[in-house]
């Protein structure tokens, strides 16, 4: 029997920075979605615990034991086997989690193949701060370094682009360079957004506080937003500590030519559009 279960990118819409805990973590405020582009976790029972990595963005990643996904496998039952095979088709260390993705992705498969119940959110912190957020994989809010998670108001539908120019940015040195730690949050009860206009509006008056540091580290995610907002993207921002930005569009409204147009400008920067889920 196999399991098969898609690990779709996160993103943050915000990422607010409002403090940082003793042990040099930081505290967040972020609306976190996702997005039907995303990685596979293939798992078959088997006597040994193996990784396969296949995929366009294999070449990125080495089937190592401290692959995330052998992480979470040993994290839900450390003498248990299994094969599994990953196809990655994120981009690695660029702002849309996927390694927490495929990470929550080989917790899911396992915990079905096995019919155990999954880990509790605190447990599985230990993977990387948004491990337990991709764990539901559904809009969220996101607060504390990634562990306490709020529902939030139905989003309108949309559709979204990614853009990774291609180079990538360590997460700690983002959140090192940080100028202010303690920026304000969202606000605390969010809003019951009319349609996607009033909500690209109140996007438009939070933040990602990343951004600015990201930016210095790497001054084509300037660039990158830039592309994106003369392609008619109704809101434009980088995801997590980036490189990749993503922006939202009208449902079905995506003019036909937008990813044509971005890789023919771009052809070098990885691009893909879908939806939110
Ligand atoms: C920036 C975000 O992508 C926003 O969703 C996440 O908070 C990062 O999540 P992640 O990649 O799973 O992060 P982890 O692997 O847990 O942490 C990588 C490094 O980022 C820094 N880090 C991460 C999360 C956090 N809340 N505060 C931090 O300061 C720490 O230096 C940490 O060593
Ligand atoms: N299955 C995996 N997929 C991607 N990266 C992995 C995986 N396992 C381990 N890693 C390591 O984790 C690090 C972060 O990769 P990831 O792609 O999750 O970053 P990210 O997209 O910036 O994540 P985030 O948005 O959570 O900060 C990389 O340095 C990578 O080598």
């Amino acid at each position: 029997m196999a399991i098969e279960v898609f690990a779709p990118a996160k993103i943050n819409l915000t990422l607010h920075v409002t403090g940082q805990r003793p042990d040099g973590y930081h505290l967040l405020d972020s609306l976190v979605v996702f997005a039907d582009i995303g990685d596979t976790i293939r798992v078959v029972p088997a006597a040994a615990l193996s990784l396969e990595i296949d995929g366009p963005e294999a070449v990125g990643l080495a089937a190592e034991p401290d692959n995330l996904v052998l992480r979470a496998a040993r994290l839900l039952a450390p003498e248990q086997g299994a094969a599994i095979t990953l196809t990655k088709r994120l981009p690695v260390a660029s702002g849309i989690g996927g390694g927490s993705a495929d990470a929550a992705a080989t917790l899911r498969a396992l915990a079905q193949l096995r019919g155990v119940a999954l880990p509790a959110p605190e447990q599985v912190l230990a993977l990387g701060a948004d491990v337990p957020g991709c764990l539901g994989s559904a809009p969220v809010r996101m607060r504390g370094i990634g562990e306490r998670l709020d529902p939030v108001p139905p989003l309108p539908a949309m559709d979204i682009v990614l853009v990774n120019p291609r180079v990538a940015v360590s997460t700690p040195t983002v959140f090192k360079s940080l100028a202010t730690r303690d920026n304000p949050p969202m606000q605390p009860v969010l809003p019951h957004w009319q349609d996607l206009s009033d909500f690209t509006g109140w996007l438009d008056r939070q933040r990602n506080d990343l951004t600015a540091p990201a930016i210095v580290q790497q001054p084509v995610i300037a660039d990158v937003l830039t592309a994106l907002r003369d392609v008619g993207a109704l809101f434009a921002a980088m995801s997590g500590s980036g490189a990749t930005c993503f922006g939202l569009f009208p449902p079905g409204a995506m003019p036909d030519r937008t990813y044509p147009t971005l890789s023919l400008r771009h052809p070098d920067w990885w691009i893909a559009q879908g939806k939110i889920l």
